[in-house]
C-alpha cells in the first residue's frame, strides 16, 4: 500500500463549497425545510412555544400599561396604594409572565430535541454511508474529514434550529407589538415602525459581512481537525523520522489561519454589536422625549408612555434572534454541501441475493480482472492509475496458493479484489462460480475472512478482539488462538482472554497483534481465508508452526497467502508470480524456480535474507553461551 503520507492535506479533501460566495438563502432555506421534515412534531412545538411566548411578551407590555393606567396611576394620584392595587398589579404581572416562562420552557426544550434528534439522525446516516461505501471511497478520504463530516458539519448544519423557533416567535410578537403601539399612540408608533426595521437592516447588514467569515472559520475548522487526526496517526513516523517541527509547523500554519478567521469574526461582531445595541436604546429615548412632550401637552397619558417604552425595549433583544438564525446559515450550508457529498457519494456497492454454499473449502478465481486506483497529483486533478491488468488466478478447493511478486506488484489489490472489498474495473471474481456482486449483502464475510497487512484491534478484551461480537465459547477462542501460536502469551497475561488490550492494542507486540488477528479469522471456520502478509512480524520458526496449524485446521479452507518467506512459499501447492499488476507466471516452486527469473530473484533474495538472519541468531545465540 502506498506509505503514509505527511505532506501538506491533499486538494481533494477540501470541501467543494467556495467559501467566499455568501450562501443563498433561500438553499439554506430549503436545507432548514429538510430538517423540519425529519422532526415535524417537535418542530411544531417549538414553534408554539415561541408564538405563546412572542403574544406573552407583547402582552407583558400591555399589562404594565394596563396596571399603570388602572393602578399606578389612581395610587399615585391618592398618594398611598391599597393592598388590593397591590395585588391586582402583582397578578397581572405574574400571569402574564407565567405564560411567557411557560412558552420558553416549550420553545426550549422542543428546538432542543428538533435539534439533536435531526443531528443525530443524520450523524447515524453519515455512519451506515461510510460502512456501505467501499473501500476505493475510504482510499480518497481520510479519515479525520470524515471525523469532521460525521461530528463538526452535522452540528453546524442543524444549529440553525436552536434560535429558528425564537425567530418565528419574534415575526409573531413583531406583529403584535407593532399592532398594540398603533392602538395606544399613532406618533409613537412610528417611532417604533422606524426601530424595528433599522434594528433588522442593520442585523441583516451585519449577517452579510459575517457570511463569508463564519463559513471560512468552519471549513478551517474541518481542515485543522484533518490536519490534527493525521498528526497523531502519524506520531510515530513523525518522531522516528525527526519531523516534529515540520508537523508542528504545519498543523501552526492551519490553525493560524482558523485563528485569524476567528479574529475577523470577532472583529466584524465586534464593529456590529454596539451599533445594533443602541438602535433600540436610542429609539426608547426617542419615545420618552416625544411621549413626555405629548404628556405636557395632555394628548397622552403617562400609561402609554410607559407602554410603548417597554415594549421598544422589550422587543430589541428578542428581535436579534432573526439575525443568529441569519448567522447560523451560512454553516448550514457549508455544512450540510460536506454532509450531502458523502450523503450521495455514489460506488456504493451494490449486492444481489445469491447466498453461497456454507461448507467445504471455496473454489475462487479471478478471471481477466483489472482494477484501478484514482489518483490525485500535486495540482489535485484525479487521474486513473491501473494497478491490475488482466489477471486470472484459480483457487482450487482446499489448496493453498501463494501469491508472489516485489512490493507495489498487485498483491494487496488482488486480496482486496479476491474478498469484494472493491470491485474489478473489467473482469470477474467468483467464489464456487459465483460471481460476488450477485452475492447477498452480508455473504461473503460469513464464508470468508481476510487478514491483512496492518492489524487492527479494537481497544477491548482479547476475547472481544476474536469473537467481534460473534457467539463463540472460550474454548472455541483457545482452539483459533492454539492454531495462531498464541496459546502461551494469552495465558500469561494480567487477565488471560479479558485482558484489554488498549487503543488499536497498544499493549501488545507486533507479532501477538498478528496473531490475535490470526485467530480471529481462524475462529469463523471460513472457507476461503486471505492472508496478506499476516505473519510477517512473528519470527519464522512461529511463523512456520502458525502455517502447518492453519494446514491442519483447516482441512476445509481455501487459503490465498501473500508470501514474503521462504517457509511460506514451500508450504503452498501453487505459487502465482505477479510483477506490475500482471500475472506473469504460475505453478510449483521448483518450476517458477527453474523458468521464471524475476521469481528466481525474488526468492533467491528472500533465501539470503533469511540465511543471513540464522546467522545473526546463531551468533547472538554463541555470544550468551
Ligand atoms: N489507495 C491507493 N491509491 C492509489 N494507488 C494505490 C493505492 N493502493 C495501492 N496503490 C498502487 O497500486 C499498486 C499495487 O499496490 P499494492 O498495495 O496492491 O501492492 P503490493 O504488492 O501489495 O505491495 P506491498 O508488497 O508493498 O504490500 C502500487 O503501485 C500502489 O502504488
Amino acid at each position: 500500500m502506498r506509505g503514509l503520507s505527511v505532506a501538506r492535506p491533499n486538494p481533494c479533501w477540501r470541501s467543494p463549497v467556495s467559501v467566499d460566495a455568501a450562501p443563498s438563502l433561500r438553499r439554506a432555506l430549503r436545507i432548514v425545510g429538510v430538517g423540519i421534515r425529519r422532526q415535524p412534531r417537535w418542530f411544531a412545538f417549538a414553534v408554539a412555544g415561541s408564538t405563546v411566548y412572542g403574544v406573552m411578551t407583547v402582552m407583558t407590555a400591555w399589562a404594565i400599561g394596563k396596571v399603570t393606567r388602572e393602578q399606578v396611576q389612581p395610587a399615585v394620584e391618592a398618594g398611598h396604594a391599597t393592598s388590593a392595587q397591590l395585588w391586582t398589579t402583582f397578578a397581572w404581572v405574574a400571569g402574564v409572565v407565567l405564560l411567557n416562562v411557560v412558552g420558553v420552557v416549550i420553545r426550549r426544550v422542543a428546538a432542543g430535541y428538533t435539534m439533536f434528534n435531526v443531528a443525530a439522525h443524520y450523524r447515524r446516516e453519515v455512519t451506515r454511508q461510510y460502512l456501505r461505501l467501499p473501500l476505493s471511497w475510504h482510499h480518497r478520504h481520510p479519515s479525520g474529514q470524515l471525523l469532521s463530516n460525521a461530528n463538526a458539519d452535522v452540528e453546524a448544519t442543524w444549529n440553525v434550529f436552536a434560535p429558528l423557533p425564537m425567530a418565528i416567535g419574534v415575526v409573531v410578537m413583531l406583529v403584535a407589538g407593532i399592532v398594540q403601539m398603533v392602538l395606544v399612540d399613532p406618533v409613537m408608533a412610528v417611532i417604533g415602525l422606524t426601530v424595528f426595521p433599522l434594528l433588522f437592516l442593520a442585523n441583516m447588514v451585519f449577517q452579510r459581512a459575517m457570511s463569508p467569515r463564519i463559513a471560512r472559520a468552519q471549513q478551517l475548522r474541518a481542515e485543522v481537525s484533518e490536519v490534527a487526526h493525521e498528526s497523531f496517526e502519524a506520531a510515530l513516523v513523525v518522531k522516528a523520522m525527526g519531523r516534529e517541527e515540520q508537523e508542528a509547523e504545519r498543523f501552526e500554519e492551519v490553525t493560524r489561519r482558523l485563528q485569524a478567521a476567528n479574529v475577523e469574526v470577532g472583529r466584524t461582531r465586534g464593529t456590529f454589536d454596539p451599533v445594533i445595541e443602541a438602535i433600540p436604546t436610542l429609539g426608547t429615548l426617542a419615545v420618552l422625549a416625544v411621549g413626555t412632550y405629548q404628556v405636557s401637552r395632555g394628548a397622552l397619558e403617562p400609561a402609554a408612555v410607559v407602554q410603548v417604552a417597554y415594549l421598544i425595549s422589550v422587543l430589541a433583544f428578542p428581535v436579534r434572534a432573526l439575525g443568529w438564525v441569519l448567522g447560523e446559515m451560512p454553516r448550514t450550508v457549508v455544512g450540510w454541501d460536506r454532509v450531502d457529498a458523502v450523503l450521495k457519494a455514489r460506488g456504493a456497492l451494490e449486492f444481489g441475493e445469491t447466498s453461497l454454499p456454507a461448507d467445504d473449502a471455496a473454489h475462487a478465481a479471478l478471471t481477466g480482472v483489472d482494477y484501478s486506483y484514482d489518483v490525485v497529483d500535486e495540482q489535485g486533478d484525479e487521474s486513473p492509475f491501473q494497478a491490475i491488468h488482466d489477471v486470472t488466478i484459480d483457487l482450487p478447493a482446499g489448496a493453498t496458493v501463494a501469491l508472489v511478486g516485489p512490493t507495489g506488484s498487485g498483491k494487496t489489490t488482488l486480496t482486496n479484489l479476491s474478498l469484494r472489498l472493491v470491485d474489478p474495473d473489467g473482469g470477474a471474481v467468483r467464489i464456487d462460480d459465483v460471481d460476488l456482486r450477485e452475492v447477498r449483502r452480508g455473504g461473503i464475510p460469513e464464508v470468508a475472512s481476510l487478514v491483512p497487512q496492518q492489524t487492527f484491534m479494537f481497544d477491548d478484551s482479547v476475547r472481544g478482539n476474536i469473537t467481534l461480537g460473534g457467539d463463540f465459547s472460550d474454548d472455541e477462542v483457545w482452539g483459533a488462538l492454539a492454531t495462531a501460536q498464541a496459546t502461551g502469551f494469552v495465558t500469561e497475561l494480567g487477565d488471560s482472554l479479558g485482558t484489554h488490550v488498549g487503543e488499536r492494542g497498544a499493549s501488545l507486540s507486533g507479532g501477538q497483534r498478528q496473531r490475535i488477528a490470526l485467530a480471529r479469522a481462524i475462529i469463523r471456520a471460513p472457507r476461503l481465508l486471505v492472508l496478506d502478509d499476516a505473519t510477517s512480524a512473528v519470527d519464522p520458526a512461529v511463523e512456520q508452526a502458525i502455517l502447518a496449524g492453519l494446514r491442519k485446521a483447516t482441512s476445509g479452507t481455501t487459503v490465498l497467502v501473500v508470501a514474503y518467506r521462504m517457509s511460506t512459499i514451500t508450504l503452498a501447492d501453487e505459487i502465482v508470480y505477479v510483477e506490475g499488476g500482471r500475472v506473469l507466471d504460475h505453478g510449483s516452486h521448483d518450476e517458477l524456480l527453474a523458468r521464471c527469473e524475476g521469481y528466481a530473484r525474488l526468492v533467491t533474495a528472500y533465501a539470503r535474507e533469511a540465511a543471513e538472519r540464522a546467522a545473526v541468531e546463531a551468533d547472538e545465540e554463541g555470544v550468551t553461551v
